[in-house]
């Protein structure tokens, strides 16, 4: 059965990918102000890291933690990851380091990485929701289930031919429960349902009212069609947006992948 909403969501993703997007600067050193001036914001699947077959394989080069970890001193303090993947996951990741983040899309936030007490986080999906959500993933060998509480992804890297399947199941137990305070968000090779209510964009606007990010001009750089509410709201604040692997729409330039963002950020401490 063929489901509009399963169609929007997968026509969401392709228009997205936008090839008509003007030629936009490739390295863009030259746009970036002094460090005193910047708070750096960093998705991380397909912008720090290298994709992966499955989530769990990722894995962090030698240097970018110190890189990472320069520059927050660097910055004073205004560096965060934005992320899709919880706060746990992204701790599991980078350790030992921690860093400032906006996770989970916007459901968790932590502004300080000395108080875990700052820590934010949105509340659990529907129980009942999320077990009619994972039997999607019983569609075909292959689809992987990662729960992060507030939200639930279907990844399908590794069973490709059951994107559509599974956009249409989702649509269905969406349409059982119209009055649902969730939505969709697509992903790379993901399908991922979680509350309305946040996104990066709200979790980035939130963060960047506090210390030490307040005040400065953001530069965002991220690679997937959950960073595009990010692009959008950088010329509100004066801030720049790059993307990663595409051109996107609104964005001041862009790296042709991961290992380009490692070497612009490293680059960042010793310009010469
Ligand atoms: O916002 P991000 O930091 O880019 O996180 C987005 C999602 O990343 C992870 O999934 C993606 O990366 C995996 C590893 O490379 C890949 O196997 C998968 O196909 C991608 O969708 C993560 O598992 C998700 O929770 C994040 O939302
Ligand atoms: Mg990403």
């Amino acid at each position: 059965m063929k489901s509009e909403l399963a169609e929007m969501a997968l026509d969401q993703t392709r228009t997205m990918l936008d090839d008509d997007a003007p030629e936009a600067v490739p390295m863009p050193h030259a746009l970036v102000p002094h460090l005193d001036e910047i708070a750096i914001l960093l998705d991380i699947d397909g912008t720090l890291l290298d994709l992966m077959p499955t989530p769990r394989e990722v894995w962090v080069p030698p240097g970018l933690s110190e890189t990472l970890g320069r520059l927050t001193e660097r910055t004073s303090g205004a560096l965060a990851l934005v992320s899709g993947r919880s706060l746990n996951d992204i701790d599991l990741i980078f350790a030992p380091d921690v860093f400032r983040a906006v996770a989970g899309h916007g459901a968790e936030m932590r502004l300080s990485v000395d108080n875990e007490a700052d820590a934010v986080h949105a509340p659990p999906l529907d129980k009942e929701l999320k077990r009619r959500l994972a039997a999607v993933a019983k569609l075909s060998p292959g689809i992987l289930l990662e729960d992060k509480g507030y939200s639930l992804a279907l990844h399908y890297r590794l069973a490709p031919h059951a994107e559509k399947a599974i956009y249409e199941a989702v649509s269905l137990i969406r349409a059982d429960l119209p009055n649902a305070p969730i939505e969709v968000l697509p992903g790379k090779f993901v399908c991922e349902i979680k509350h309305s209510g946040f996104t990066k964009a709200s979790g980035v606007r939130e963060l960047m009212k506090h210390e030490p990010f307040r005040g400065r001009r953001p530069m965002f750089i991220g690679d997937d069609v959950t960073d595009e509410t990010v692009f959008a709201i950088m010329p509100d604040m004066n801030g720049l947006a790059f993307s990663v692997g595409r051109r996107a729409m609104g964005v001041n330039g862009h790296f042709d992948a991961p290992a380009d963002v490692r070497a612009f950020l490293a680059h960042l401490l010793d310009p010469r």
